[in-house]
């Protein structure tokens, strides 16, 4: 089967490509360069779960493809603080498409004040970490918990959330 990744971030590539091996199937994987139709920095489990369904969607409308999935970080607000939150959705023809939530972390708050202010996530964390491209490598996960979770591994949890909830791979 030819399946798309909506994203050319290396991060969801990792992701995408390490989950499909693991399920032993003999597919080919695509990143194709898909829009979320969200704003730059999603601030709602809403707006980031519609990011992810909207890039899978994207990448259906390539007709060889036959799955199509997508990935999108974000934040959203809540009493205690700025959550770091991403999601996932696999979309097929003509089924319903499956959605998936990942870990979520609180923001320090110094970060925070800045994404609040209108700053995206990508730059802020470039300049706290002076690494260069974090959100195509260990990503604000991966800085918070000290390399204990990295972007990659986390989108992985949503990949297996994903291939699971669609179950039936050696049919
Ligand atoms: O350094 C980061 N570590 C993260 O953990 C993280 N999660 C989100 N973001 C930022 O939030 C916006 C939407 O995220 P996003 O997933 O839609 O886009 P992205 O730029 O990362 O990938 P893509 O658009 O190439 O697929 C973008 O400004 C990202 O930079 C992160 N930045």
């Amino acid at each position: 089967m030819k399946i798309a990744v909506g994203s050319k971030n290396a991060a969801k590539i990792k992701a995408a490509e390490t989950v499909l091996w693991d399920i032993g199937n003999q597919n080919e994987l695509f990143p194709i360069d898909a829009p979320s139709n969200v704003s730059g920095m999603p601030f709602s489990d809403e707006e980031t779960m519609t990011g992810a369904m909207n890039r899978a969607e994207f990448c259906l409308t390539h007709e060889d493809i036959d799955i199509a999935i997508g990935l999108e970080g974000g934040v959203t607000e809540t009493q205690h603080g700025l959550f770091l939150i991403n999601y996932g959705a696999l979309a097929e023809r003509d089924k319903e498409t499956i959605v998936a939530g990942g870990a979520r972390i609180k923001l320090p708050e110094e970060i925070a004040e800045r994404l609040r202010a209108g700053e995206e996530l990508g730059p802020v964390m470039e300049d706290y970490s002076k690494n260069k491209n974090v959100r195509s490598n260990e990503g604000a996960i991966g800085i918070f918990t000290h390399g204990m979770v990295n972007r990659d591994e986390m989108f992985m949890h949503i990949m297996k959330l994903l291939v699971g909830q669609r179950g039936d791979w050696h049919k």
